[in-house]
């Protein structure tokens, strides 16, 4: 006879013997009993490995934003301040942000070039390649503009920068660009465009003084608008892209700041702007590469075979632009996040007045290039672009003396020339 310890015990593991139904049902008990306890104790570890490895990364994390943080200390200070030293008389001092980027990096240039101060934050990030915006870094630290890696959104460090420098004027430039990537990446375009302009904004109006905003608006708020040129009283209630409509809610924030905190606002709506040390994800960027790599371009057409335009703007051009907005911005009112009076709220065109389809682009690039295009014609898709854009100046050309004077030929050959110089190409046999 079999003990009870024995009935009730499997003979090889994994197995059961079924003398009889009695039996059966206790082992059946016994054995479901221990594999739940054994499955809750598995699940218990499980769990207790999760919640360690999840604290362990926030360690890492903190520790990361803390301990290494690329911002701080009295050396880090000391740059900043130098960055930030006027030398000419009633020069700014400006902080610009995105200054690693395309029109941050020609700016900034052009306001130490004339001796104001400048200081320079951009989060380097990985939207298109960052060694690009590592190599206008370089140059800019040659010319004496220190650039704080950091993010817009990071308010204890725009509260420290303030705290270091009583910025005159913020040239606001950091941003999520793209209007195609914005189907891609949506939530980039509400952290940037969104949360960190109304961080900086915070950042400003508590600042004391407060300074002078001057930032970065886009042609695309104008969406689906078929008057043509665009002017600033147009409608710009029907965007078209995730993109635009980012910038749109700036140009409502923004205006909030100045009604409520007293703070001189000026928004820019550039107009597809290009040039040397430009965006790698802009067309006649990636036309270029593409063409000189004998690679197949494609070029979207609108509705009807129309192809599309754009009133292409060279990067001097707006670069006048910024540098004429700033010098006549009002000064803000307010100082500590209290109002004393209201202060100058405006918002311009900066686009070059003569549109030019895409297909023309391509071909002033092949003739500088000296290579033909393989070109792919697609109808446009549904990605968030618009027809055609065409701006009306005559507000900046009267505020701020903007006057465009670079047309697309002129411009690209500069940009050819700096593109195939910047990638080691063999100028001489390859410009014109
Ligand atoms: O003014 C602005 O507010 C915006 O300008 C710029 O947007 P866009 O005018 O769309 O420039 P960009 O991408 O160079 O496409 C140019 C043309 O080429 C067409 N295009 C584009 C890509 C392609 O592969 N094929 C093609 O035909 C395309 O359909 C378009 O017709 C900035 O990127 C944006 O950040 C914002 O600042």
């Amino acid at each position: 006879m079999p003990s009870l310890q024995e009935e009730l015990l499997p003979s090889t593991p994994g197995k059961f013997k079924i003398d009889h139904r009695g039996h059966a049902v206790n082992r059946q008990f016994h054995r479901c009993f221990a594999s739940t306890s054994t499955l809750f104790l598995w699940a218990l570890f499980l769990v207790a490995l999760t919640a360690s490895y999840l604290s362990f990364q926030s360690f890492i994390d903190s520790g990361n934003r803390y301990f290494t943080a690329s911002w701080g200390g009295i050396q880090w200070e000391k740059r900043v301040r130098d960055s930030a030293q006027v030398h000419r008389p009633d020069g700014f001092s400006v902080l610009v942000t995105g200054a690693a980027g395309f029109v941050g990096t020609h700016v900034s240039l052009a306001l130490k070039k004339r001796g104001d101060g400048v200081v320079g934050i951009d989060n380097f990030n990985t939207y298109y390649d960052p060694s690009l915006k590592k190599a206008r870094k370089s140059l800019l630290q040659g010319r004496g503009v220190f650039i704080v890696e950091g993010d817009v959104n990071d308010a204890r460090l725009l509260a420290k920068l303030f705290d270091v420098v009583a910025f005159t004027h913020v040239m606001h430039l950091a941003a999520q660009a793209g209007v195609r990537y914005a189907m891609e990446n949506p939530q980039s375009y509400v952290h940037s465009n969104v949360a960190g302009l109304v961080t900086l904004l915070e950042a400003c109006k508590s600042a004391n003084p407060q300074p002078a905003v001057v930032w970065a608006s886009s042609s695309s708020v104008y969406g689906l608008n078929e008057k043509s040129p665009f002017s600033e009283a147009d409608r710009t209630d029907r965007p078209a892209s995730l993109y635009a409509a980012t910038k749109k809610a700036g140009e409502a924030i923004t205006h909030t700041y100045n009604h409520i905190y007293g703070l001189s606002v000026t928004g820019l709506r550039f107009f597809t702007v290009y040039g040397p040390w430009g965006r790698p994800d802009m067309a006649y960027f990636s036309f270029t590469r593409n063409i000189l790599q004998g690679k197949p371009i494609t070029i979207y057409r609108g509705k009807n075979q129309v192809d599309l335009a754009r009133d292409f703007t060279y990067i001097d051009d707006i670069v006048k632009g910024c540098v004429g907005s700033l010098d006549t911005a009002g000064k803000s009112t307010g100082s500590g996040g209290k109002k004393a009076g209201p202060a100058p709220y405006r918002v311009f065109n900066l686009g070059n007045t003569s549109p030019v389809t895409v297909p023309t682009l391509v071909s002033i690039l092949e003739r500088h290039l000296k290579v033909k295009a393989k070109r792919n014609v697609v109808d446009m898709p549904g990605n968030g672009d618009v027809p055609f854009t065409h701006a009306n100046i005559s507000s900046a050309r009267r505020e701020l003396g903007y006057k465009p004077t670079t047309d697309l030929q002129t411009g690209l050959k500069k940009f050819v020339k700096w593109y195939l110089s910047y990638h080691g190409y063999n100028r001489g046999n390859n410009v014109n």
